[in-house]
């Protein structure tokens, strides 16, 4: 697959131009937070989103600016299909609120549980997971790099005895501990469990090194820490030479940058699990009409956001100012 993007930057003006800067309230906690702020911008080819977290360095954070650009001034690849199937996203809750998360994903066939919270213990999440698999066929656990590699044996030993777990995303922090983890799970349990790489995939400056360390049986794909719907393309074909499957997921992305996530996967030739692209339900309000999910799947298309929707979550003069400044800095790294 050949990568090709923007060809040159747009200039800062035109950027800063159309910059609007929102604050989604969340309806649960979720990585933390509760309210989930982004920039979005406006090009030739329609909108894109800028949200790195803000606790993100400049390097790491104008690749999120890449991807904004290339979906406000490029259009999306050709797709490959109408619809992409897509899981739900299971925040560390109480099993009492697990039907309540999960009917947010109406007729998702797969569920992602998030385990390894900080100030929880395993009882919580085989809890938590045991919840979701009386409601949801499939399973995978996002552990979000929170155990050590002792712990990630015995916690998901105990939690694939309960039910088979789809994979295990990001058990531990780094690369060497994934090796080490799905070797010893291959050894101790029968087929293994598969392991999932998310953050030494969009966090690392080499997102293959993982693959070619044998830490990863799957990848997890974002557009905009990947610098766009084009590089993440590129990468996908890389890994599938490598034989390791992508699942495209959310950077918590409001309903513009869900578009974006939801192109690369519609342009993917093989999408064999569901997609983490079901999170627009964690907000209570967003910049245009939420997409509605039918039988599990989000159909592929860009939204643009309105002029009240924007309005009704725009943030106060000081916040918006961070986030251009931050714009400011990305631009000038990527010019
Ligand atoms: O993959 C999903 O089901 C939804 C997206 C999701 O879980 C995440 C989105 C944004 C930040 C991350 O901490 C988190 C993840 O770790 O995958
Ligand atoms: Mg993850």
């Amino acid at each position: 697959m050949t990568s090709y993007g923007l060809e040159a930057i747009p200039p800062l003006e035109e950027v800063l131009a159309t910059a609007v800067v929102v604050s989604l309230p969340m309806r649960v906690r979720f990585r933390g937070i509760t309210e989930r702020e982004v920039v979005l911008v406006e090009g030739p080819a329609g909108w894109g989103e800028f949200g790195p977290f803000p606790e993100y360095d400049d390097a790491e954070a104008a690749e999120w600016l890449r991807s904004a650009l290339e979906s406000a001034w490029l259009d999306d690849p050709e797709p490959l299909r109408s619809d992409v199937p897509v899981n739900a996203t299971v925040p560390a809750v109480d099993p009492d609120q697990v039907a309540g998360i999960l009917a947010r994903f109406p007729g998702a066939h797969t569920a992602k549980v998030k385990v390894a919270e900080r100030g929880q213990d395993l009882a919580q999440d085989v809890a938590r997971v045991r919840a979701v698999h009386a409601l949801v066929p499939h399973v995978r656990v996002d552990a979000n790099g929170g155990w050590s590699v002792d712990d990630a044996v015995t916690a998901l030993t105990a939690l694939a005895a309960e039910a088979p777990l789809e994979y295990a995303e990001q058990p531990c922090a780094t690369v060497p501990e994934l090796v080490e983890v799905r070797r010893r799970l291959q050894d101790d349990i029968p087929g293994g469990i598969r392991i999932a790489a998310d953050e030494s995939i969009r966090r690392a400056g080499d997102p293959m090194r993982v693959v070619r360390a044998g830490g990863a049986d799957v990848a997890i794909v974002k557009v905009a820490p990947l610098g766009g719907v084009r590089r993440l393309l590129t990468l996908a074909g890389e890994l599938a030479d490598h034989d390791v499957p992508v699942v495209v997921s959310s950077a918590l992305d409001s309903a513009v940058g869900m578009g974006a996530g939801l192109a690369a996967a519609a342009a993917l030739p093989d999408l064999p699990f569901a997609c983490g692209l079901g999170t627009g339900g964690f907000f209570t309000a967003d910049v245009a009409t939420p997409r509605s999910m039918s039988n599990g799947t989000l159909t592929v298309g860009r939204v643009a956001p309105s002029r009240s929707g924007i309005d009704a979550v725009r943030v106060d003069a000081e916040r918006e100012r961070w986030w251009l400044d931050r714009v400011r800095r990305c631009h000038s790294l990527l010019g």
